[in-house]
């Protein structure tokens, strides 16, 4: 029936921030050798040579064609509503009408109008096309040093991606969004990433702005550099003139400032400074927003500057939000990337196609593993353990964590005592973490064995812990060296571990004069947030645990009402594990939930001789780690429906199966249960029929005990 593998639980992967850390080389601004007086003339004679030639069939829109009438009408700061009404609905109406008429040309006409540019453009383009390929075709993945990025093409496994969105996003949780992936009732149409502009049906009309979907560490910012990529290299999308990457990441460090949109690209793009402002009405351009879960900016569709000019400064967002309904620049394509939880900041009304990121089927799992190692013996090995540990072979459904396991199990398979497969995620984690530190031992040397630790160490990677966990807190992702700093730690520091935590952005540029850091994914962030709070506990360290637990109010839990009241970290591991899972619940997003299951894991002895020495070892009585357990159980997860299942998850992570037997032994009786199951039971039944290979030919509920509410559920 269903699996009885302990782990299941790919879901880690909830919002993660996974930088892909890609390598970031500097743009050769002497590429573009122009001769900036003759280029004037020539370059206005090829713009008036396009604009002739193609005058019948390229639309060739000036900043307010099309709507010049109601743009006039319109107030420069127009209350949303109205803005909408007489400018949205109309105005993408009638621009749909040219876009189709645009889409009935052929891409060739397209490809002829890059083709009539004249020298100097075609040559912005070509030094374009350079840069972009430079700063795409290596990826790092959580290494900075020099020369160690791999060739993105080396390892790019093609990726299963949908067109539409499967069902309702989910706003709250990306658990959950995990978790909907692997169900196999869902109707979806499968879409290449190069195609996700093109009209692929004659139901179809042009298609201007597509928003892709896919929970973190899914693979969207691998498919933008894909993209962009074989863009640059001559091979796909040909049609576009140019495509122009604007993470959101990056594009948060200018949040404060004032640009028009020209300005923007000559910041991002400093290929493109000599570009002005009538290049870009003429050539067909595709601007790509990677990471609008990253973004920290407040997009007000309804309410906001109406802007059609690209020489016109404003804010950032608002710049985004004219492009993205087609006021500035209504015939550039736009391609935005989210995590599922942020993608209602735009509004349906303007996106003409949706897709989603599904990450790697079982076959593309496999080519993963054969692509990433070059030891043909190794990858098959590798690629048998996967198979035969379920949950390792769910887990790698979502990319990153092939990632993780490819660097955990080369190290486990390569070494003489293997050791046990890492079954939990807190398993997992720990390992990356040994093979980090082993990593730097190898690297910089030391006395010790390469996975013994100095005090030195201990102390460096707890900054590290506090450096995640403050910053978890605070929902942060980037760090400046102030940041470092306060926890005790400076950047020379903190590149040893550059597997770890790393310097993202060492682009040159006026804006990025500060360096920015990050943990190579958020769920190593979380990760190191879980070892540094478990130490402060081991540690007693009263001031920490008392601010964190601070502010988390009662939910009632049966088995322990009350001990909230007299907290005190000198007591006992489950009742600080009890008022962290409280205190993770009260959140409604769950960013904590990662962190509540690490700690879980963390308490138990497997988990903390694998970090070596880096936590205190704790003394577990038997009797302690049954209470964790019970009270688990005991969680009144009535009140919380939505969350329970990450009580199911803190309890996997403890290697407990009880619950999971209890439910094999729900569904494999016969006669109508008895006991009721609870809302809990049902979360977890509902987990891992999902999770299950077996398909059932009937679940018929009314076999089981539950409630109404349940039934609904
Ligand atoms: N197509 C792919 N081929 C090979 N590896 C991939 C692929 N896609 C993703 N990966 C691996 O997974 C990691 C995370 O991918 P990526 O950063 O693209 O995810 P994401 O969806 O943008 O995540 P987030 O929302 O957290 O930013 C990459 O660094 C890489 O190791």
């Amino acid at each position: 029936m269903v699996s009885t593998d302990p782990l299941i639980q790919h879901d880690v992967l909830q919002k993660p921030i996974a930088p892909t850390l890609r390598s970031r080389a500097k743009l050769h601004l002497d590429l573009l050798l122009w001769d900036e007086a003759s280029s004037a003339t020539e370059r206005r004679r090829d713009l008036e040579r396009v604009q002739n030639k193609s005058a019948r069939k390229l639309i060739v829109k000036p900043q307010k064609s099309g709507f010049d009438d109601e743009d006039e009408n319109t107030p420069p700061l127009a209350d949303g509503s109205s803005v909408l009404k007489s400018n949205g609905r109309l105005k993408r109406d009638r621009r749909m009408d040219e876009d189709r008429a645009e889409s009935t040309v052929p891409s060739c006409v397209s490809l002829k109008s890059d083709q009539s540019i004249g020298g100097d453009l075609q040559e912005v383009i070509e030094g374009h096309k350079i840069s972009l390929k430079r700063r795409c075709e290596h990826v790092t993945e959580g290494t900075n040093e020099a020369g160690s990025g791999t060739l993105l093409n080396k390892i790019y496994t093609e990726l299963y991606i949908t067109e539409g969105q499967s069902e309702e996003v989910d706003t709250q949780h990306e658990v959950r969004q995990l978790e909907r992936i692997s169900k196999k009732n869902i109707q979806d149409t499968p879409i290449k990433c190069q195609d996700i502009f093109k009209v692929l049906s004659e139901q179809q009309r042009h298609i201007r702005v597509v928003l892709t979907n896919g929970v973190a560490g899914v693979g969207k910012t691998f498919s933008v550099q894909k993209f962009s990529l074989d863009w640059a290299e001559g091979l796909e999308n040909q049609d576009i003139s140019l495509v122009l990457p604007l993470s959101c990441r990056e594009l948060n460090l200018i949040r404060d400032e004032q640009h028009s949109l020209l300005s923007l690209l000559h910041v991002f793009h400093p290929t493109l400074q000599k570009i002005r402002a009538e290049d870009l009405t003429v050539w067909k351009l595709l601007f790509i927003f990677d990471g609008l879960d990253e973004s920290r900016f407040s997009l007000r569709f309804n309410k906001h500057q109406v802007i059609s000019d690209v020489t016109q400064v404003s804010s950032v967002e608002v710049l985004l939000v004219n492009l993205i309904q087609g006021n500035l620049l209504p015939s550039a394509l736009i391609w935005i990337t989210s995590r599922p939880a942020a993608a209602y900041q735009i509004p349906p009304s303007c996106v003409d196609r949706i897709t989603e990121v599904r990450g790697f089927t079982d076959s593309q799992k496999e080519e993963y593993f054969r692509r990433r190692f070059s030891d043909e013996d190794l990858s098959k090995r590798i690629i048998s353990h996967i198979k035969a540990s379920r949950s390792l072979h769910i887990m790698c459904l979502i990319p990153v964590f092939c990632w993780i396991t490819a660097i955990v199990l080369e190290d486990m398979m390569t070494r003489d005592q293997r050791g046990e497969l890492p079954k939990t995620l807190t398993d997992l984690y720990s390992h990356f973490l040994r093979v980090q530190i082993k990593r730097k031992k190898q690297k910089y040397g030391g006395e010790q064995r390469p996975e013994e630790l100095t005090e030195a160490d201990k102390e460096l990677l707890l900054k590290l812990g506090r450096l995640a966990f403050e910053h978890l807190e605070k929902g942060n992702i980037m760090f400046y060296s102030e940041d470092l700093e306060q926890c005790g730690l400076d950047v020379s520091e903190v590149s040893v571990y550059s597997g770890v935590c790393t310097e993202i952005f060492k682009r040159e540029s006026v804006i990025f004069q500060k360096s920015v850091y990050c943990f190579v994914h958020l769920s190593i962030q979380e990760f190191l947030a879980a070892v540094y709070m478990f130490h402060c506990y081991t540690r007693k360290d009263r001031v920490v645990i008392k601010k964190f637990l601070k502010y988390s109010k009662p939910i009632s839990f049966s088995g322990f009402a009350g001990f909230h009241i007299n907290y005190n970290p000198a007591t006992s591991l489950d009742v600080f594990l009890g008022r962290t899972l409280m205190k993770s619940l009260e959140i409604k997003n769950g960013h904590l939930d990662l962190f509540v299951r690490f700690l879980h894991g963390l308490s138990l002895e497997s988990n903390q001789r694998i970090l070596g020495g880096l936590l205190d070892q704790m003394e577990n009585h038997p009797e302690t780690i049954q209470k964790v357990l019970n009270n688990l159980k005991e969680v009144n997860s009535d009140k919380i429906p939505d969350r329970s299942i990450n009580i199911f998850h803190c309890l996997m992570e403890m290697k407990d199966q009880s619950v999971h037997q209890e439910i094999q032994e729900f569904l494999k009786s016969e006669k109508k249960s008895e006991r009721r199951l609870s809302e809990f039971h049902c979360s977890a039944l509902a987990y891992l029929l999902q999770m299950s290979e077996e398909v059932l030919d009937e679940l018929n509920l009314q076999r089981y005990n539950i409630s109404e509410r349940d039934d609904v559920a």
